[in-house]
């Protein structure tokens, strides 16, 4: 799925155009950009987003270092963006790899303090700079790898989603999944759409109905995650899993893309159909409550 986005934002200017409408790239370009020198191997630091990137091997690894727990804030969404548009704008990275410098927390999700009593225009920045990171990582030329090292709940199940490939740490204290119903939160359908994509129709709606949070254990068994490793080595079997990634020929993700574009067109579709039908039942429903 994340590579049919690749391709239709490639290749589809009218559905890019669509998509952009969603994204917010100004108010990230706005801010200060952590640097990126083009030298063997590099790092940069923006405040609570450290990247390093190994020229050699082609292969970046930003951690997530916003304490406590990596919460998804304005602020962070757009330090995440800008250090993603660099490290796409620089054509010698192929592989990111995603991870957290907390200890026992990948990421908490969106963040609660920064959706609750704020001004409508800043609700609006907020929502589409998460619809940003999502189209970002979704739609990213790069191979994308979650090294998912502690907990990972809702908006930061969704961030490991978007990636290509998910390294979960194998410690049953910790948790993983779309767990929004359990707050009293309708999973936007975006999110739903991703969840499908990844581990299939009846796992997400048993996901979703009840707010399910799954052990790494759990989420291998129904596909949410695809491999578990000692906490130790989540990083560095991310990093041998992208030598393998990275060996297979850039054209033949393209191709296989085709056939996921095709899947997503559709889906889209149905999106579009069933709010429709949403929309035509709610209207009934109002006018059969006047009389
Ligand atoms: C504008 C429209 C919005 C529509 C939204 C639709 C979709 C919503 C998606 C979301 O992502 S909603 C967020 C859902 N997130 C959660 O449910 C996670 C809640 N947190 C936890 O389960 C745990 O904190 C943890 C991540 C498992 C970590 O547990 P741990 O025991 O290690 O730490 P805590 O003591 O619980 O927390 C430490 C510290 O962090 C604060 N915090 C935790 N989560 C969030 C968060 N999501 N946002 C902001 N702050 C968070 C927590 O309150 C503690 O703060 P202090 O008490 O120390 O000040």
């Amino acid at each position: 799925m994340k590579m049919a986005l690749r391709a239709c934002l490639r290749t589809k200017p009218g559905l890019t155009a669509l998509l952009s409408q969603l994204s917010c790239s100004g108010h990230a370009a706005a801010r200060r950009a952590p640097a990126l020198v083009a030298q063997r191997s590099s790092s940069s630091t923006s405040q609570k987003i450290k990247v390093d990137f190994d020229q050699s091997s082609g292969v970046a690894v930003m951690h997530m270092q916003s304490p406590p727990v990596n919460s998804l804030s304005l602020e962070f969404l757009t330090d995440v963006c800008i250090a993603l548009e660099k490290l796409e704008m620089d054509k010698s990275c192929r592989g990111l790899v995603v991870t957290s410098s907390q200890p026992k927390v990948f990421s908490a999700g969106l963040d609660i303090l920064d959706m609750y009593g704020k001004s409508p225009e800043h609700c609006a920045e907020f929502w589409k700079a998460v619809q940003e990171m999502w189209l970002k990582f979704y739609g990213s030329n790069m191979i994308t790898i979650a090294a998912v090292n502690g907990s990972s709940p809702a908006g930061g199940c969704l961030l490991s989603m978007t990636c290509d490939y998910r390294i979960m740490a194998d410690n049953p204290r910790y948790s993983i999944g779309l767990n929004e119903t359990k707050l009293g939160i309708v999973a936007p359908f975006w999110f739903k759409d991703t969840m499908v994509n990844t581990v299939g129709h009846r796992a997400t709606e048993m996901a979703l109905q009840l707010g399910l949070l799954y052990s790494p254990a759990e989420a291998l068994k129904i596909g949410l995650v695809d491999q578990l490793v000692h906490e130790d080595q989540v990083l560095t079997t991310a990093t041998e899993t992208m030598t393998k990634w990275l060996a297979i020929p850039g054209i033949l993700n393209i191709s296989y893309t085709c056939h996921f574009f095709h899947l997503w067109c559709c889906n889209l579709v149905c999106t579009i159909c069933s709010c429709v039908c949403q929309v035509i039942a709610a209207k009934k429903i109002h006018l059969s409550q006047d009389f």
